[in-house]
């Protein structure tokens, strides 16, 4: 109905263009990112994560990934250098990830993906009043992602895992604070930049993308919780397992990526 959208067959990236002919537009994400092929900008300097009084709200199921909310109303958690000419306010994290053995993320690396994505979704509250305003303009978000890969169990991870029982179904959310997301940062933030957008309808192109480019370390059990979350929800019959909620890699129609050293 109306605009719905989700990562299957009938309604899956391969459609959204039908609703959202933004889809097939000129700064799509996610890319495939080829680091010889990066220019190196040495006049980009450090992300610079303030988290440290950030306030997380609940954790939900949007029958699309895990979302976990922030406080947004001042500038108590921001991101700023790097690329950005201004600090831009974190208002939610969430996740992409593969099914059993696939991998999951929607950056790719020279052609190779990762297990799965996390993305540190920010505005620009200096420009725009909303994040509802700054989504739709060029220069209002600014995501971070981080890669997924599986090995040994990440020691904080478990915190997020062990509250996804309780947003099994699409719409259900539950209170989640305290949570500060420096904890699934890697220890280097070294990163690619470029220009790009949502990778879910609406697609708005408004995204300052900064990909880190050291993945952390997660364990399969710990991913495998991830893929209990179903997309649909607790009232209808059928029950879809969440996974494989990525959007593969568009053109990059001649921008250009960043490295930072
Ligand atoms: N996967 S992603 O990080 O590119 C991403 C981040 C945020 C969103 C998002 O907030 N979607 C809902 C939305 C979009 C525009 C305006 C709104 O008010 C809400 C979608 C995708
Ligand atoms: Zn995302």
């Amino acid at each position: 109905t109306g605009n719905h959208w989700g990562y299957g067959k009938e309604d899956g990236p391969t459609a959204w263009h039908k609703n959202y002919p933004v889809a097939e537009g000129d700064r799509q994400s996610p890319i495939d990112i080829i680091p010889n092929q990066t220019s190196h900008d040495s006049s980009l300097g450090p992300i610079v994560l303030n988290y440290d009084h950030c306030t997380s709200i609940n954790i939900a199921n949007n029958g699309h990934s895990v979302v976990v909310e922030f406080e947004d109303s001042d500038d108590r958690s921001v991101i700023r250098g790097g690329p950005l000419d201004n600090p831009y306010r974190l208002k939610q994290f969430h996740f992409h990830w593969g099914g059993k053995g696939c991998h999951g993320s929607e950056h790719t690396v020279a052609g190779n993906s990762y297990a799965s994505e996390l993305h540190l979704v920010h505005w620009n509250a200096v420009k725009y009043k909303t994040f509802g305003e700054a989504a739709t303009a060029p220069d209002g978000l600014a995501v971070l992602g981080i890669f997924l890969e599986t090995g040994d169990e990440h020691r904080w991870l478990h915190m997020i895992t062990d509250a996804l029982y309780t947003v099994k179904f699409k719409g259900s959310v539950t209170d989640f604070k305290g949570f500060n997301p420096k904890c699934l940062l890697p220890s280097s933030l070294q990163y690619w930049t470029y220009l790009g957008s949502l990778t879910t309808p609406p697609l708005h192109e408004s995204v300052i993308w900064i990909v880190v480019k050291d993945p952390i370390v997660v364990s399969e059990k710990q991913l495998g919780k991830f893929r209990t979350l179903v997309f649909t929800g607790e009232e209808e019959d059928q029950r879809t397992r969440m996974e494989n909620n990525f959007r593969p890699p568009q053109l990059l129609k001649g921008r250009k990526v960043r490295s930072s050293n």
